[in-house]
């Protein structure tokens, strides 16, 4: 007989395989895995299509998304990045990146944009959300630190699919066979790997 292990359990088991398994890239393997990860984003129409585009600072072996941010500049696009909210526990706020934009360590260690209201752009006019994640399975059903941080900025694109669109970008090693998810959880439209383009 199958023992019932709680759903909670697993996530947390699956966050630290997956993640034990993305430290044991190398360098090289990461630097790679970052030029890939550039070249599909130039090919990537929801990417190409869109002006205010929201990344991430690579953190704890995450897929580094500094080639794509370059990138972006050159083509005159405007980048933002994830900011904790100083007071709403549990939720971003999204702040103007540039090549001068004064930074600070937020409590999990990740850079991110020192806050100013003046850098802070409202959620529905970004267009695209490229989402760190932890696991996804072959559904686009995607698992993350498990702050529901995400959950909570996608709530809008997961109740109507409108919004910004999300797009995650994640090492090919974070791919499992089968996510167990929570009503909460957005599965997404589609994923960016060093090797493939998802799309659901
Ligand atoms: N690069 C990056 N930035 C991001 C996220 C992310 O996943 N990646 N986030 C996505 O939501 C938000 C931060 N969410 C986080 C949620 C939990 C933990 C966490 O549990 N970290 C520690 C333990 C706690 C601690 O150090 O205080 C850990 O590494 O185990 C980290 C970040 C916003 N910025
Ligand atoms: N839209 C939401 N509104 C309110 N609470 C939410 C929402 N989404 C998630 N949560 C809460 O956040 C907590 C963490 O959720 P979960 O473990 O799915 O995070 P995650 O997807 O791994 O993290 P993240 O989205 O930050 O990358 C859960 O306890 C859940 O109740």
């Amino acid at each position: 007989m199958r023992s019932a292990v709680p759903a909670s359990a697993t996530r947390q088991h699956l966050r630290q395989q997956t993640r034990e398994r993305r430290r044991q890239l190398t360098p090289v393997q990461q630097a790679t895995a970052a030029r890939d990860l550039l070249e599909h984003c130039k090919q990537a129409t929801s990417i190409i299509n869109a002006q205010h585009i929201a990344l991430y600072l690579a953190n704890d072996s995450e897929l580094d998304t500094m080639p794509v941010i370059e990138w972006l500049w050159q083509q005159g696009k405007d980048v933002y990045l994830p900011v904790l909210h100083p007071f709403s526990k549990g939720h971003l706020l999204f702040l103007h990146y540039t090549p001068t934009t004064r930074m600070t360590t937020n409590r999990y260690g990740i850079q991110e944009p020192a806050l100013d209201i003046r850098l802070v752009k409202p959620i529905p006019e970004l267009d695209v959300i490229c989402t760190p994640l932890v696991a996804f399975d072959n559904t686009g059903q995607r698992l993350g630190m498990g702050g529901g941080y995400y959950d909570r900025t996608l709530s809008l694109w997961h109740r109507e699919q409108r919004g910004p669109r999300p797009v995650g970008l994640a090492h090919d090693c974070q791919q499992v066979d089968n996510l167990p998810f929570e009503a909460w959880d957005v599965p997404l439209p589609e994923i960016i790997t060093p090797s493939y383009h998802f799309r659901w």
